[in-house]
């Protein structure tokens, strides 16, 4: 599976030990993320993890990339409700692109553990047959 890691900065430290708690089971995965949230994962857990630019640079906007030329699985985006973003159109955007196509998407620390528990059951393996069956999506089409 390919999973996208992205963290605002006062939620960074909960998805660092998020990826600590977890990490046998992310590093049977594909990891991605943002840039300033992925060099802190690889920096404090080793994870090997291919980094974009920072969000407010356009990180948010390359994972969306990902995301509709269905070629992400699950994303882990631990929002900040309380502080104003800069990018938030971006924010906004990677987030109706989940809902676009439904990708599983957890934006706080509850739904991550439901969506972590179930990624090691198998529960995401519907996504290898979707992606199968439509394959990356290509600009031509
Ligand atoms: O801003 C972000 C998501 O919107 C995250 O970007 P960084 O990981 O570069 O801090």
């Amino acid at each position: 599976m390919k999973i996208a890691l992205i963290a605002h900065d006062k939620k960074k430290d909960d998805l660092v030990r998020f990826t600590i708690a977890y990490q046998a089971i992310f590093q049977e995965h594909e990891l991605y993320a943002t840039g300033t949230t992925g060099k802190r994962i690889i920096n404090e857990t080793g994870l090997d993890v291919i980094r974009f630019r920072s969000g407010p640079l356009g990180g948010d906007q390359q994972i969306g990339s990902m995301i509709a030329n269905n070629d992400m699985d699950l994303i882990f985006f631990f929002r900040d409700p309380l502080t104003a973003q800069p990018h938030e159109p971006d924010v906004s955007a990677l987030i109706r692109l989940c809902d676009v196509y439904s990708i599983p998407l957890a934006t706080n620390m509850g739904t991550a553990e439901i969506l972590i528990k179930g990624l090691e059951r198998g529960d995401f393996s519907w996504r290898i047959v979707a992606k199968k069956e439509e394959g990356p999506i290509h600009f031509d089409k």
